[in-house]
């Protein structure tokens, strides 16, 4: 099956970029291809390399409908599909989702709380687990990342620069994505202090971390998919120096400000 993404959006500025697209002073970090699976025909666990490196995998009923496609496990990562040099039958293997495009009947329109601006919303009921979409944009070097976090503050301006910090062993190793310029509809998520939805990385054909947006409890129709920009930071208005956004999620458990730094770990 090929990757569909039919979202487009036409706001100046802005091209609409379906996978992440590393900058030429980045890209260097990406080119090592992952070796793939020996599996003769459908991937089983005990067997499938990349299932063996992955924290989690796909529960479905059906391998054929990726609608029946549930991620397994919320708390393990990241995961490994099964990428363009592995050898088992792509018909028949369960281990591939995120490489097949965003979910159908997504829309991005204004929220009723216009401080949020634009948020994306669901036409459908969503089950837990489902694969959404992925927040992709261009992947820049931390010192353009902080550079571009400073102009949008001074200029009053939306900042999409997400952090990822991934741990391997002793060394942290942080990821910029900001599809500020060249992004897809992820860009379009609110924060919310009480989410339904949670954020996964995800390796492909290299080792280039993709962020993949899944739904942590079931989602009816017109809802909008939100997710925690943070980690539960403090409420504190003036964080590292910088005027921290109000946060207009309307929960219970609304911690007041936006999330300084994005961050999964
Ligand atoms: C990734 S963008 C989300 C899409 C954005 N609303 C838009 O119109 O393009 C992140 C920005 O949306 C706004 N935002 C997201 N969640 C919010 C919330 N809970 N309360 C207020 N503003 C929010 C902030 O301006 C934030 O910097």
């Amino acid at each position: 099956m090929e990757f569909t993404d039919e979202y487009t959006h036409d706001i100046p500025g802005v091209i609409y970029f379906s996978r992440n697209m590393p900058t030429k002073e980045v890209e260097h970090l990406y080119q090592h291809d992952l070796q793939g699976c020996n599996c003769k025909s459908e991937c089983k666990n005990n067997a499938c390399s990349c299932l063996q490196r992955s924290g989690t995998f796909y529960k479905y009923n059906n391998i054929f409908e990726l609608n029946s496609y549930r991620i397994e496990d919320f708390v393990k990562g990241p995961t490994y599909e099964c990428n363009e040099n592995c050898k088992c039958n792509s018909r028949l293997c369960g281990n591939k989702l995120v490489q097949f495009g965003p979910r159908k009947s997504l829309m991005v329109k204004p929220c009723e709380n216009e401080m949020k601006g634009l948020g994306l919303f669901t036409l459908k009921t969503i089950n837990r687990g489902s694969f959404i979409c992925e927040y992709a944009g261009e992947v820049i070097t931390e010192t353009e990342a902080f550079k571009r976090f400073q102009y949008n503050n001074e200029h009053g301006k939306i900042n999409y620069i997400f952090c990822i910090n991934e741990y391997f062993g002793e060394t942290s190793v942080q990821t910029f994505i900001d599809p500020t310029y060249y992004g897809n509809i992820g860009r379009y998520i609110n924060h919310s202090c009480e989410p339904n939805c949670k954020l996964f990385v995800i390796r492909i054909n290299d080792t280039m971390p993709i962020l993949g947006i899944f739904a942590d409890q079931d989602i009816n129709k017109n809802s909008e998919i939100t997710y925690d920009y943070g980690d539960g930071q403090l409420d504190f208005k003036n964080l590292g120096g910088c005027i921290r956004k109000s946060c207009h999620c309307n929960s219970k458990k609304c911690r007041k400000y936006l999330p300084f730094n994005v961050s999964l770990s």
